[in-house]
């Protein structure tokens, strides 16, 4: 049975209808000007209004590079978590779940009670998609049906492929776009199941497919990620790709346009959100501005699932500290196509290139230890190694000053399965982004109520080269970019963003037995959490 919570804002802030929930939130910000050493610092209010319609729609995701390692294991994992697969290994009885998901396996603190902080599912803080609903389609440049794919990919336990199979020989990824020179040479015995015509006939066969896949599908939206292989870099030509109109017409004349690009171009014509889980740069200014234009959201870069994630926490760590790392080198090598691909030169230049800016951030807020423009050594090798297959193992050292010209070296050595920690990224990049679509928000003073930015800046806490609005901060810290999504969740609920203070815990006298809530003397009383089945929890909260 699908557990989950219902929570009801006891707030007059907060209204539900059968179709919104409709929240007044007071945002609070600071702003700062600086005169030399003279700093002036404002507290700023403003009151806006978030709006979430309630109804969660039937998903469907449409994976480009669907035959890979990450596209073939999100599909097996998503099918055994919704046929409630078990199965033996030599280490036991191994049951399906979404360990690694931000969403499904992770909490978040509602608020405190007479028994202290009550957790619950991140997935429970507003309606959203559930991962077993999600609906499966997609393209690859191979022919292989997914059932032999998985067996490719080495990713499952044989026991559990069998009990997969049937329902993944079903599935065979449509014919993709393959232009050659984007991705490694070593990619081409694979491409056996690619699109003819011009660039401009091919884009509107994937924009059919689209079509094709919502209407026999019967979902009532499609989002498009992009889990093919790395691509190198695309060079931004003034004329070709600088505008929506240049690489429309650069579609038109058949040039300079990657496969990711065109698939982007294709989504977005077809009103779909467009997700990048790889490094390269297929967010070209044009594309930026077409989605901007249909009012469709875009996301990426490269899924953040191992080491980087690791590294966006600990240099977090380090300098917030007051630790500087002076050296970061970051080895590590795998076995399966990905590696394969990244062995040449310019698909690991995508890959070093998003690896090496994730601690630009975390550096420049610290100008105690570092110069301005100063930044620690950082080496990104990535080294192809069949045997290992999909199972990456990682090695990194971290050597930082310590007080009084000490030195510090941490070292750690990383191995997993990659595809099972970028799987549950991926399903949390397509439930985030459809919740997005549901989310409107309206500043004091407005009429309408406007979406989100079409660069869905709040996926950050996914990807390792975060994609923001033109001109916006680029946040690359771990918790920072978790709390922004939980904060903004909050928010959709009417509830302030969580401090961490506990200040009622840290006073002479606790000033809470005695809480106003909604400017009323409330006290604290136990209250039933239904979770879902006929078995209150014996949580409380303020009411
Ligand atoms: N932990 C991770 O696995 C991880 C983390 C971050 C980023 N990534 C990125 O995710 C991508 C996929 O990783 P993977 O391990 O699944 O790799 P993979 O090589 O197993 O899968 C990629 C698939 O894309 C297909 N493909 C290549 N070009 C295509 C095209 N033009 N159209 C359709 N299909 C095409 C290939 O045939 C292959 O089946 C890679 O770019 C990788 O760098 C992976
Ligand atoms: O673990 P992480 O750094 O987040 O990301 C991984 C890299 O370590 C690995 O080298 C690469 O092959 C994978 O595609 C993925 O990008």
């Amino acid at each position: 049975a699908r557990m989950s919570v219902n929570i009801h804002i006891n707030s007059p802030n907060v209204q539900y209808t059968d179709a919104h929930i409709t929240a007044r939130y007071s945002y609070q910000t600071t702003s700062v000007h600086a005169e030399e050493n003279n700093i002036t610092v404002t507290p700023c209010s403003t009151e806006v209004t978030f709006r979430t319609e309630r109804r969660v729609p039937r998903l469907g995701v449409m994976l480009v590079g669907w035959g890979g390692n990450n596209g073939t294991t999100v599909t097996a994992a998503v099918l055994a978590n919704s046929l409630g697969l078990a199965w033996r290994t030599k280490t036991g009885l191994k049951k399906a779940n979404y360990f690694g998901s931000l969403l499904q396996a992770s909490t978040v603190c509602l608020g405190s009670g007479p028994e202290g902080d009550v957790n619950i599912p991140f997935r429970d803080l507003l309606p959203m998609v559930h991962p077993n609903d999600i609906v499966f389609d997609g393209w690859d440049i191979s022919s292989m049906d997914l059932g032999r794919a998985m067996e490719r990919a080495q990713v499952f336990d044989w026991s559990l492929q069998e009990q997969l199979r049937p329902y993944m020989s079903r599935m065979k990824p449509r014919p993709s776009i393959y232009i050659p020179e984007f991705i490694a040479a070593n990619q081409e015995s694979r491409a056996d199941n690619v699109l003819t015509g011009t660039m401009a006939e091919q884009v509107e066969q994937i924009r059919a497919d689209i079509r094709d896949f919502q209407q026999s599908s019967g979902v009532d939206k499609v989002i498009i990620l992009w889990t093919a292989n790395t691509e190198r870099f695309t060079d931004i030509i003034p004329g070709v790709n600088d505008s929506a109109d240049s690489l429309l017409a650069a579609i038109q004349a058949g040039e300079g346009v990657s496969p990711s690009t065109l698939f982007a171009v294709a989504s977005i014509l077809e009103g779909c959100a467009y997700l990048n889980g790889s490094p390269q740069n297929t967010f070209v200014p044009g594309l930026i501005e077409l989605a901007v234009q249909k009012r469709v959201f875009i996301g990426g870069d490269d899924f953040k699932s191992g080491q980087t994630k690791i590294k966006s926490v600990l240099v977090d760590f380090l300098v917030s500290a007051g630790i500087k790392p002076t050296s970061i080198v970051s080895y590590n090598h795998l076995g399966n196509n990905d590696g394969k691909n990244l062995s040449a030169p310019q698909q690991f230049r995508s890959k070093e290139i998003s690896k090496s800016n994730v601690v630009d951030d975390m550096v420049q807020s610290n100008h105690i230890l570092y110069q301005p423009g100063e930044k620690p050594d950082h080496c990104v090798v990535i080294k192809y190694v069949p045997y290992v297959a999909d199972s990456k193992r990682a090695m990194d050292e971290y050597t930082s000053e310590i007080m009084m010209g000490g030195t510090n070296t941490i070292a750690m050595h990383n191995t997993c399965e990659d595809s099972l920690l970028a799987s549950p990224i991926i399903l949390d990049l397509v439930i985030l982004t459809e919740l997005c679509q549901r989310v409107t928000v309206r500043p004091q003073g407005e009429e309408e109520f406007q979406s989100f930015h079409s660069v869905l800046a709040l996926l950050a806490f996914l990807c390792k080269a975060p994609l923001v609005p033109p001109g916006t901060p680029v946040v690359n810290a771990f918790f920072r970019q978790r709390a922004c999504i939980e904060n903004i969740m909050r928010a959709c609920l009417g509830l302030p963003p969580q401090n961490y203070m506990l200040l009622e815990h840290k006073l002479q006298k606790n000033f809470l037995s005695q809480v106003t809530c909604n400017g009323e003397v409330a006290t604290l009383k136990k209250v039933a959490l239904m979770n879902g089945t006929s078995k209150p929890l014996t949580n409380g909260f303020c009411t």
